[in-house]
């Protein structure tokens, strides 16, 4: 199968958070199997340069046609460690990816609808035909649209969508210009419900609706947050749509790539084990503390890794510091907020935390450091308000790190509380787990962590080991998103 990829992010040469993981790591295991995969992205001005190969001019002067006029885009090829990227370049005065960040800006909506089009026009100019387009997240919604509406009676027919759902939170919101600048026009046909109409604001469009609307297949990714996604206010208004489209949709849950994240080849560091040789671990915990200047002390190390918004639980966040401290443990975190009421909470913290030898708040984004603080700490904790899957909890279990973790969204998928799961035998349990979203439940899980690891160090060891036992590797999803594949181009 020919299958092509169109997202606003791809790991690690464009990553502001897992979506950029789950691009990556679905498209090489898309690969191994055999398939064709393309993907084409923007081309920002700050992403890794270094993680390109062979950047080369692949067309010139690709025509997109924008508010009745056109911006000329350059498109560049390269590899992104093995997987073929083009990355669309407009030279235009929006300067839609010049801005020194991935999002954040005030035209977001306008800056993705010309990606979403000028996607749409590379394939049809280039005469690619892939079998499939899977795009991701409200970026790229109106693709879905455009194909079915316009780009299908050009040429591109037997095209067929595949939408995949990252963050309800973030859906993507334009009006009328959206319509004239993309060639959609048409406001009364667009304006209706059971087309791109916002369920809640009447003058919006909205781009992940679209998505839903107008794809061939739609996931979200994991199964438990398909349902609540449906069934419960965490689909952030589009529960309605959803339940019109069930027949289409569907949850699978990410993988990890194995490849990346593991800490038997990962060479980001110091010291590689694998579940036969756990002990190791141990130098890679010591290279931590001294990595940020931690008191050498045999103490347990909690970490959160993530971006800090209100998803990710921050005000329980910030109680796990003083909590995990309280019970003399360490405490590692590394984050970046894009709100500012939330960047000068922590920065405040971080501040105030500043001498205290047992915690270390890193904030900003550092792939690197990441690396190290899954393999160094003995606990993560993902106390998350909602969490459509989670990377953390999956990346932590494969380093032997243990998941304290809010029992919602993929979170319940992929972690078995030690204690209380009575769907698992004791030997395939793997971590820790609270519902509320108060202080004390989150206490009512770390304590029972950070007291198995100081009272009963060897079966705290084991529980780490049985968390690495479990594969949350892409073959088993790889191989449910070859299904969808293919039931969409045999159904439609
Ligand atoms: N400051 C920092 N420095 C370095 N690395 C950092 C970092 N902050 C985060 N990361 C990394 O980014 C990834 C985050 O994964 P999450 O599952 O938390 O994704 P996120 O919530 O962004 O995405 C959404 O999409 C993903 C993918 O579908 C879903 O799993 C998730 O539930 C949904 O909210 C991990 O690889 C993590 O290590």
């Amino acid at each position: 199968m020919y299958i092509v990829q169109i997202a606003s992010e791809c790991a690690p040469v464009i990553k502001a958070g897992g979506l950029g993981d789950v691009v990556y790591g679905l498209s090489r295991e898309l690969e191994i199997r055999g398939h064709c995969v393309e993907l084409i992205l923007p081309k920002y001005d700050c992403m890794r340069y270094d993680h390109i190969w062979g950047l080369h001019e692949a067309y010139r002067n690709l025509s997109v046609p924008w508010y009745g006029g056109a911006i000329t885009c350059s498109v560049e090829c390269g590899w992104v460690h093995g997987r073929v990227c083009f990355f669309i370049e407009p030279h235009s005065q929006d300067n839609f990816f010049n801005r020194g960040c991935y999002y954040g800006c005030d035209d977001d909506n306008m800056r993705f609808a010309f990606f979403s089009k000028a996607a749409l026009e590379f394939l049809l100019q280039s005469n690619k035909r892939p079998d499939v387009i899977h795009c991701h997240d409200w970026q790229t919604g109106l693709i879905p649209v455009m194909l079915h509406e316009m780009y299908k009676y050009y040429g591109m027919e037997y095209q067929r969508a595949c939408y995949t759902i990252h963050n309800f939170k973030h859906q993507g919101m334009g009006g009328v210009e959206t319509l004239q600048a993309t060639g959609l026009n048409r406001p009364e046909y667009y304006f209706q419900y059971d087309k791109l109409r916002d369920n809640f604001n009447p003058f919006a469009l909205n781009f992940m609706k679209a998505g839903i609307v107008y794809s061939n297949a739609v996931t979200t990714v994991s199964p438990n947050h398909a349902w609540e996604a449906r069934t419960s206010e965490i689909g952030c208004g589009l529960g309605h749509t959803l339940h019109l489209h069930q027949d289409k949709f569907q949850g699978i849950l990410n993988g990890i790539d194995y490849d990346f994240w593991n800490p038997e080849v990962d060479r980001y560091i110091p010291s590689n084990y694998n579940k036969d040789t756990f002990d190791k671990k141990f130098d890679n915990k010591k290279a931590l503390q001294e990595r940020l200047l931690l008191r050498q002390e045999d103490k347990p190390i909690v970490a959160y890794i993530g971006r800090l918004d209100n998803q990710k639980g921050v005000h329980l966040v910030h109680h796990a510091i003083y909590y995990a401290l309280n019970k003399g443990a360490q405490f590692v975190l590394l984050g970046s907020a894009t709100e500012p009421g939330i960047n000068a909470q922590f920065q405040h913290e971080k501040q105030f935390l500043n001498n205290n030898p047992d915690v270390h708040l890193e904030l900003g984004f550092n792939e690197e450091l990441s690396h190290l603080i899954y393999a160094g700490a003995d606990m993560i904790v993902v106390p998350s308000n909602f969490e459509p899957c989670g990377l953390t909890q999956m990346i932590g279990l494969k380093y032997g790190t243990v998941p304290i973790v809010r029992g919602v969204g993929g979170l319940v998928n992929t972690v078995f509380d030690r204690n209380y799961d009575e769907n698992l035998p004791p030997e395939k349990r793997n971590g820790f787990v609270f519902y509320q979203s108060d202080n004390a439940a989150l206490e009512s899980a770390m304590g029972r962590a950070i007291d198995l690891w100081n009272y009963s160090p060897e079966e705290f060891r084991e529980l780490a080991i049985q968390g690495m036992e479990y594969d949350y590797s892409w073959n088993i999803p790889g191989g449910e998103y070859v299904e969808i594949y293919d039931w969409i181009r045999h159904k439609w």
